[in-house]
């Protein structure tokens, strides 16, 4: 299979970059990330979630961040919602797509949002039929795709199950989400063969942490399956809190910089997306885990 012309990168480092970081991070500056990143020119962000804080404190300020960021035209501005509560939160706080997320291990799913993978479906149709009736459009995840931190190895059937529960219940495109970041570039073509049987491949994106140093291998094994849409998270930051050990999602530094190289287009600006990662890193008081960006600082 040919390599694709276009990418779309999701940028999560608003949300699941910033979701596990324990110092208090200001509105302002989650402001200014947000800012930075319309400004590098990236097309989708993921800017918070409404979830309950007493299991996620960090995105408890998710509606002032969306009060506060200057929405371009053009680029979509996102949240995560868990259930219908979530839900109506986001819309009270203006928001125009949200994100469901599911997992494809049992024990993950329960440890993540207190319920079983049945259960969590269930729970996204009242949210699904609200989110309808108020034209928000719906993306979806699925977790530990390539294994879990609780019960080790992860079918690819199962995968398939669950992201094909997600589009048939309305989910625009459902985001593959290597929790943990142990997956290999064989596991992902294997992965994609399979999930591509039962959701087109244009309905699905790529999501990848860097635990185990494979993410950008993962990427452009993706790419040769056809997969044309990837989350990341600027400097690298990020991990999620019920996924113990798992560091941040793949930088999105570091992917725009494989994807130029391929020749593949995106529409986001690299020394500006650098820029973006430097000052959140500065306000986190840490090195950019991006090497590009440590490369050219
Ligand atoms: C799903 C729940 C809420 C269930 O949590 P629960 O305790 O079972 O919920 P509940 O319905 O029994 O409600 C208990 C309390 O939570 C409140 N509550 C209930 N819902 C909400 C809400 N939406 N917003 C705010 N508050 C809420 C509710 O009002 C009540 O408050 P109380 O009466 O005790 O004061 C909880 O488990 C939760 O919030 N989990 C979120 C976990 C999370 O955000 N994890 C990280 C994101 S997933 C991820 O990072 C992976 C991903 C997507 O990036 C892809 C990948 O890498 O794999």
């Amino acid at each position: 299979m040919s390599l694709p012309r276009h990418v779309r990168l999701v940028e999560v480092g608003p949300r699941d970059g910033l979701q596990n970081e324990k110092q208090p991070i200001s509105v302002a500056d989650k402001v200014r990330l947000v800012d930075d990143l319309s400004a590098a020119g990236l097309g989708y962000i993921e800017v918070g979630s409404f979830v309950s804080p007493k299991w996620v404190p960090q995105m408890a300020g998710s509606a002032e961040v969306f009060a506060g960021i200057e929405q371009q035209p053009g680029v979509t501005y996102s949240a995560l919602t868990p259930n219908l509560q979530g839900l109506e939160a986001a819309l009270a706080a203006g928001v125009k797509e949200v994100a469901v997320f599911a997992a494809a291990s049992e024990a993950f799913s329960q440890r993540n949002i207190n319920c079983s993978i049945a259960e969590s479906l269930k729970r996204f149709e009242p949210l699904m039929d609200t989110a309808r009736q108020h034209g928000v459009q719906m993306r979806g995840y699925v977790s530990c795709v390539l294994g879990c931190p609780y019960e080790g190895e992860v079918a690819a059937e199962q995968v398939a199950a669950v992201a094909g529960e997600l589009q048939a219940m309305g989910c625009y495109e459902v985001s593959l989400g290597d929790t943990i970041g142990l997956g290999t570039a064989g596991g992902v073509r294997h992965l994609f063969e399979v999930v591509g049987r039962h959701v087109p491949r244009e309905r699905l994106a790529g999501h990848f942490h860097d635990t185990y140093g494979q993410a950008l291998a993962n990427i452009y094994a993706s790419l040769l399956e056809g997969i044309a849409v990837f989350d990341s998270s600027v400097a690298g930051l990020g991990g999620c809190p019920y996924a113990k050990g798992a560091t941040g999602n793949v930088a999105s530094e570091d992917v725009l910089y494989l994807l130029q190289g391929l020749g593949i287009e995106t529409g986001v600006d690299l020394p500006r997306l650098i820029e973006a990662g430097q000052r959140i890193s500065r306000v986190l008081g840490r090195e950019s885990a991006s090497r590009v960006a440590r490369a050219r600082a």
